[in-house]
């Protein structure tokens, strides 16, 4: 007798017309779903990505290839629809959302703009903390309601912000103890030497600490959309819905999801294998098997956004599919 939930999915999969495990990762994607909806029977009807954007002020020790300046101009990109994840998202029939965070400037005042400013940026953690524990903790809390706010059975959750590959590996490198040097690439597109004068200025940061708890680590070192986005993890999975992990800074904020409340892990998908030098390393932490290989590196959900599909086909290969038995099929002996 077949007594688990998990032994019953598996059955049911098994049970399909195809030899067995010729699906792939599509089968592994549609146990994860069963698993989290609590039925062999899972549904992925709809999908929201929700961008989170904010600014970094280790932005000024010039560890992007990129000006500050570019988030704000990115944010209003989106909202007038001009960017990738705005392009993907409409061939996909997934809902965006764009949050502002936190940046630079002025506060921008859009209709369809989501107000959960934490202050103009961080402050650049080469020399203190990014920003207070207290502040830390207000962007779990508003990265858990924008989750609750959001409509899915799958959250995605992009990320915009200039220099913020180098806080995701400063912050990684706190959390998982794995050498920066591992962690860190060209993000919007450094050369040699510009990876070089990263790794140094980071090198510096880190050493201004020692070892620190993850809500010590998300203060010190975090991002105010990265540690949003962590927040928005952890509620999408206590809400046992699916999140799709994008690229690197996605993952850095999944890692400090995880640190935070381990079991979040079982909601989570991982979209793709960003061409981002240190997303192999956090992938590794995470026991991470990416459904796409696209040499991505863009973030905004874009790796999301393209892996939705996958997760549509993984529901309805479960509800929609025959067994060998309803379709009268041979199974080999
Ligand atoms: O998602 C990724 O894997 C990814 C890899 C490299 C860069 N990005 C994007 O580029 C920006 C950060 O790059 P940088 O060089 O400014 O740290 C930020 O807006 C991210 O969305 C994203
Ligand atoms: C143009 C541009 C678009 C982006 N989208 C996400 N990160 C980005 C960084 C830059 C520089």
């Amino acid at each position: 007798m077949i007594d688990t939930l998990a032994a019953r999915i598996r059955q049911t999969i098994d049970a399909k017309t195809k030899p067995l495990g010729s699906l792939g990762q599509i089968e592994t994607l549609a146990e994860t779903i069963a698993l989290l909806q609590e039925t062999t029977e899972p549904t992925m009807r709809n999908c929201t990505l929700v961008i989170f954007a904010a600014d970094h002020g280790i932005a000024l020790e010039g560890v992007s290839a990129f000006p500050q300046v570019v988030t704000g101009q990115m944010v209003l990109t989106f909202l007038s629809g001009g960017a990738a994840a705005n392009v993907f998202a409409t061939v996909n029939g997934v809902t965006l959302k764009v949050v502002d965070s936190g940046v630079a400037g002025k506060p921008m005042s859009h209709p369809q703009l989501i107000d959960r400013r934490l202050g103009a940026g961080t402050a650049s953690f080469l020399t203190g903390p990014a920003m207070s524990a207290a502040q830390a903790q207000l962007a779990l809390d508003h990265g858990a309601a924008c989750a609750r706010e959001a409509e899915g059975d799958a959250l995605a959750f992009g990320e915009m912000g200039i220099a913020n590959t180098a806080t995701a590996s400063a912050l990684a490198h706190k959390l998982t103890g794995l050498p920066l040097a591992d962690l860190i690439g060209r993000g919007t597109g450094l050369d040699d030497a510009g990876v070089q004068r990263k790794l140094a200025i980071l090198t510096r940061a880190v050493a201004r600490t020692g070892a620190l708890t993850p809500q010590e680590a998300m203060a010190e070192y975090g991002g105010f959309e990265i540690n949003m986005i962590a927040g928005a993890m952890l509620e999408t999975a206590r809400q046992r819905r699916v999140v799709i992990v994008d690229g690197f800074i996605a993952t850095a904020a999944a890692v400090l999801a995880t640190k935070l409340e381990p079991e979040s892990r079982s909601a989570m998908v991982f979209a793709h294998h960003s061409h981002e030098a240190g997303h192999t390393a956090l992938l590794n932490v995470l026991d991470a098997k990416p459904l796409l290989a696209l040499d991505m590196r863009l973030g905004e959900g874009t790796g999301a956004l393209l892996a939705w599909p996958l997760l549509k086909a993984a529901a309805a290969m479960m509800t929609d599919m025959a067994s060998f038995e309803a379709a009268g099929v041979s199974n080999k002996d």
